[in-house]
Parts: structure tokens; sequence; C-alpha cells
């Protein structure tokens, strides 16, 4: 059982325009995430990914997520904007995993789907080969994306797990005290949950997530 004291760390993602990017790192957020997905509300081109990441470097590391990305993708991003890290949100098996890895020569989490304990061990298969592991809601059926959609899991399922690890999934300023209190995640993640519309991110939103997370 893993019984955290420190605060978490916070990650705001899908940040696409320099205010909210501003407002993210004023709250105090240790890790902006930026989505390279057409498919998604909140995906940014390599143009604006880039002038993002220059705005943010060395005040809050950048994250790059991208979802089952070829090779190509992945050198694009590393030499357009040059993130601290790469998220995994696709598919991507864990040999791809340690590909990217070795590739991009960055850190890298891989998200993995939950709705019951069950789904924890498709978890098991990326410690060896991750730098951090991310939990984040299994996408509804019709889902569009798989992530961002806003949508939480039982809590409860990840109080065995002593590993540190991200959460996410349908976190809000509302909730995020309770999700962490008790799953015991040493990092969060938001998306959806700070907007006011999707891919509309909220300054004040973003502030009161931070607070609310970082404030038990
Ligand atoms: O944010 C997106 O648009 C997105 C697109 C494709 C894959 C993942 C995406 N976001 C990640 O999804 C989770 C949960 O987000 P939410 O807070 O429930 O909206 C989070 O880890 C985001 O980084």
């Amino acid at each position: 059982m893993s019984l955290r004291s420190e605060a978490p760390l916070v990650k705001i993602c899908g940040l696409s325009t320099p205010d909210t990017l501003e407002a993210a790192i004023t709250a105090g957020a240790d890790q902006i995430g930026l989505v390279f997905f057409p498919k998604s509300p909140r995906h940014v081109s390599l143009e604006q990914a880039r002038a993002l990441a220059d705005q943010a470097r060395g005040r809050a590391a950048i994250v790059g997520l991208t979802v089952d990305a070829t090779d190509g993708a992945i050198d694009a991003i590393m030499e357009a904007v040059r993130p601290d890290w790469l998220q995994l949100h696709g598919s991507e098996t864990p040999e791809r995993v340690a590909a990217v890895k070795q590739r991009a020569g960055v850190f890298v989490m891989k998200a993995v789907g939950l709705a019951t304990a069950a789904d924890l061990a498709a978890a098991e298969p990326y410690a060896q080969v991750t730098d951090r592991i991310l939990f984040d809601a299994k996408p509804p059926k019709d889902a569009a994306l798989p992530g961002g959609n806003g949508v939480a899991f039982d809590w409860t399922i990840l109080k065995p797990i002593d590993e540190p690890f991200m959460l996410s999934g349908g976190l809000s300023p509302d909730n995020v005290a309770e999700a962490v209190r008790i799953s015991g995640a040493a990092a969060v993640d938001v998306s959806s949950g700070v907007e006011t519309e999707p891919g509309r991110k909220d300054a004040a939103l973003i502030a009161a997530f931070v607070h609310a997370a970082r404030c038990r």
C-alpha cells in the first residue's frame, strides 16, 4: 500500500496557447503537455509546439503526447520541440516503448487504461521499459480519442501499487485532492477538467487544480 505524504507532481496537458501555458507555469505546474494527435481538439502543429516549448523551457518540464506515432513523427517532434518527456497514449507495445525511448533519448511515460482491478495486469510488462506509468481511464467504447475524455474510474484499485505512478482520467479541481488521497498517486495529469469547452483551457481552473492537488 502506498501512503504518500508529499505533494504530488502536477501536469497540465493539452495546452495550446501562450496565455494558458503561462497560467499553468505561474500556477506552479511541474509539467506541461503538448498533444500531437490531429483528432484531438488540443492538437498543436510542430510550429505552435516549438513556440510553446520555447516559452516553457527551464520553467516546467515539456511533455510531448503521441498516439501510436511513427519513427518519423517522433523524430520530427524531437527536432522541432525538444521535449523532456514523451507520453505514449496509444496501443504501443512494451517493445515499441523501449524502441521509442532509445530513439528519442528522453524520459518516456506509457498510458495504461483502467476500468477494473483486472486491467492492472496490463501495466506489468511496461515496468522495465518506461520511466513512469500513467494510469488513465479506459476510453468509452465510442470515443474518438484514447484519452482526454474526462472519464474517471475507481481510484481504490490503485491502492496496492507500490511504485510511484501518475493518475489521470476525469480529474478536476473538485476531485483531485480526493483522488490523490484514495489512490496514493505521486503525480496527477489533467486535460478536460481545466477547460470550459473541449480544447479551451481556463486560467482560473488551471490555478484551482494546481492548488487543490497540493493542498490536501
Ligand atoms: O488530451 C487529449 O486530447 C488526449 C488525446 C489523446 C490521448 C490522450 C489525451 N489526453 C490525456 O488523457 C488523459 C485524461 O484526460 P482528461 O483529464 O480525462 O481529459 C490525460 O493523461 C491526458 O494527458
